[in-house]
């Protein structure tokens, strides 16, 4: 009877809390295959409202599909609310991730992600993504097929490690990337630490990572660089100030979530959009004359992607805005409440957690017409700097998503350097699966051609 009902003061929102223990655990992470609102959100929805509780992995959870509600979560964040995972997350990124930190100390890590992924720092990483983006389309176009989800990820890990830890894994003896295997299944996930479980891989491939990171951190310090050229530079300057708050253990903790946020994602984003693309031929013709009368401008045929050009790129931003919309790469976002609060006349307990769950929002026929329909020009006229009550793809409040930038140029000039120079054939897979997390669970292979190859075909 307590689990079922559990105290409250108020009156909690309509839902249930599932059996003992495993609460609605496994109905959560039942698998589903298309891009609409999980059957598990959906359900809830209809039978209770857009703000319902339940039970995941031993939690009371009040789970909210409402605009206000989460636009209220977002903005009192660090007041009411506060950044709070599953445990899962916590052991696996670290209990000092960003994430898990609050305050004085989140305040001065968000600003140090910020001066290495903040505009300024993008300008000059334009050309490293484009040499990126070229180098690797003319490598898969060599090949008979590519899985590009995994090609995509290998793309985007090399540039972001070089740029935080200069690791190039060509002249290496290790491979830190293998070590980032099954996480976004391990995630969100049961936290059963036991052979075999996604969970277990992710622990596993954390302690290889965070090994051969604190390697290179101290090597590092043994033998500081004159000129600062990587973050691990900038983190050997900060931890020799005197009175310095960073620690050793935070600023590893923070190169393994950059790591894996910046490729995990961005790469499922690509991946995605090249699927729909297949399938949109329109859209394709579309994002091919928007870059071609870029080339088309250019003085110097050669010169690469300005930043100028970057920021024309008006339907291809609709084209990124549409993808990640129906992608709902993040299927939750979690926070704890710090306090008891009353909501529309329901009692969030505190200490309770909740979860803002975006695809509900992205998908909603209130927000979004035909909302499973991929249509860029839907964004037509709208500029957005950060998160709206009909969009929280990168979060929103306080915690906005710092890489939200980041993954933008390197969608931008990805798409340019295909659309402009290759064509592609799906060959097998593509199809995806939401445990809630979006993968590829047979990849997806295709064959990418040379344009001018293919023209003379
Ligand atoms: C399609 C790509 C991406 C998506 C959909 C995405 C989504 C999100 C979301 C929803 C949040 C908010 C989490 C919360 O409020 O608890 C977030 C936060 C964050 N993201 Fe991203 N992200 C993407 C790319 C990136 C990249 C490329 C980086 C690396 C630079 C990155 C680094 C981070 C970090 C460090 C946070 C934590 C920010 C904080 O706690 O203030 N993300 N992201």
């Amino acid at each position: 009877y307590r689990w079922k009902s559990p105290t409250c003061n108020g009156r909690l929102p309509p839902g249930s809390m599932g059996l003992p223990l495993v609460g609605e655990t496994l109905q959560f992470f039942s698998p589903n295959t298309s891009d609409d609102i999980s059957p598990f959100i959906k359900h809830r929805i209809k039978r209770y409202g857009s703000i319902f509780k339940t039970n995941l992995v031993g939690r009371p959870v009040v789970v909210s599909t409402d605009p206000d509600l989460n636009y209220f979560i977002f903005q009192q964040e660090g007041q009411v609310f506060q950044s709070w995972y599953p445990d899962t997350f916590t052991e696996i990124f670290g209990r000092q991730n960003v994430g898990s930190l609050h305050g004085f100390m989140y305040k001065y890590l968000k600003n140090m992600v910020l001066s290495l992924f903040g505009p300024e720092s993008l300008k000059k990483m334009l050309s490293e993504v484009e040499h990126a983006a070229c180098t690797s389309l003319q490598h898969w176009s060599c090949q008979d097929t590519v899985e590009l989800k995994e090609a995509t990820a290998t793309m985007i890990f090399d540039l972001t490690a070089k740029k935080l830890i200069s690791y190039d894994s060509k002249n290496s003896s290790e491979n830190l990337r293998e070590n980032f295997v099954a996480f976004i299944q391990g995630l969100i996930s049961f936290p059963l630490d036991l052979p075999g479980t996604a969970y277990h891989k992710c622990l596993q491939g954390r302690k290889r990572a965070m090994k051969m990171l604190k390697k290179m951190l101290e090597e590092r310090r043994a033998k500081p660089r004159k000129e600062q050229s990587d973050f691990f530079d900038y983190v050997v300057e900060e931890l020799k100030k005197e009175g310095t708050i960073l620690t050793e253990a935070i600023a590893l903790d923070l190169m393994f979530v950059l790591l894996f946020a910046s490729f995990e994602t961005t790469s499922l984003a690509i991946t995605y959009a090249i699927k729909v693309l297949s399938h949109n031929p329109l859209v394709l013709k579309q994002l091919q004359e928007e870059h071609e009368s870029i080339l088309k401008r250019r003085e110097d045929p050669n010169s690469g992607v300005t930043w100028k050009e970057y920021k024309s790129m008006t339907y291809t931003f609709q084209f990124i805005n549409e993808t990640v919309r129906l992608a709902n790469i993040v299927p939750g976002i979690f926070r704890k409440a710090l306090r008891e609060i009353n909501f529309k006349g329901y009692t969030i307990p505190a200490g309770w957690a909740v979860m803002v769950c975006p695809p509900a929002v992205h998908l909603s026929p209130a927000k979004y017409q035909d909302p499973l329909s991929f249509n860029p020009s839907r964004w037509e006229g709208i500029e957005l700097n950060g998160a709206t009550r009909q969009f929280m793809a990168f979060g929103g409040g306080m915690r906005f998503c710092v890489g939200t930038d980041f993954t933008k140029v390197q969608m931008a000039v990805f798409i340019h350097c295909l659309v402009t120079k290759y064509r592609w054939n799906p060959i097998k897979g593509g199809n995806i699966t939401r445990t809630p997390g979006l993968q590829f669970p047979d990849g997806f292979h295709v064959q990418m051609i040379k344009r001018d190859q293919s023209n003379q075909e």
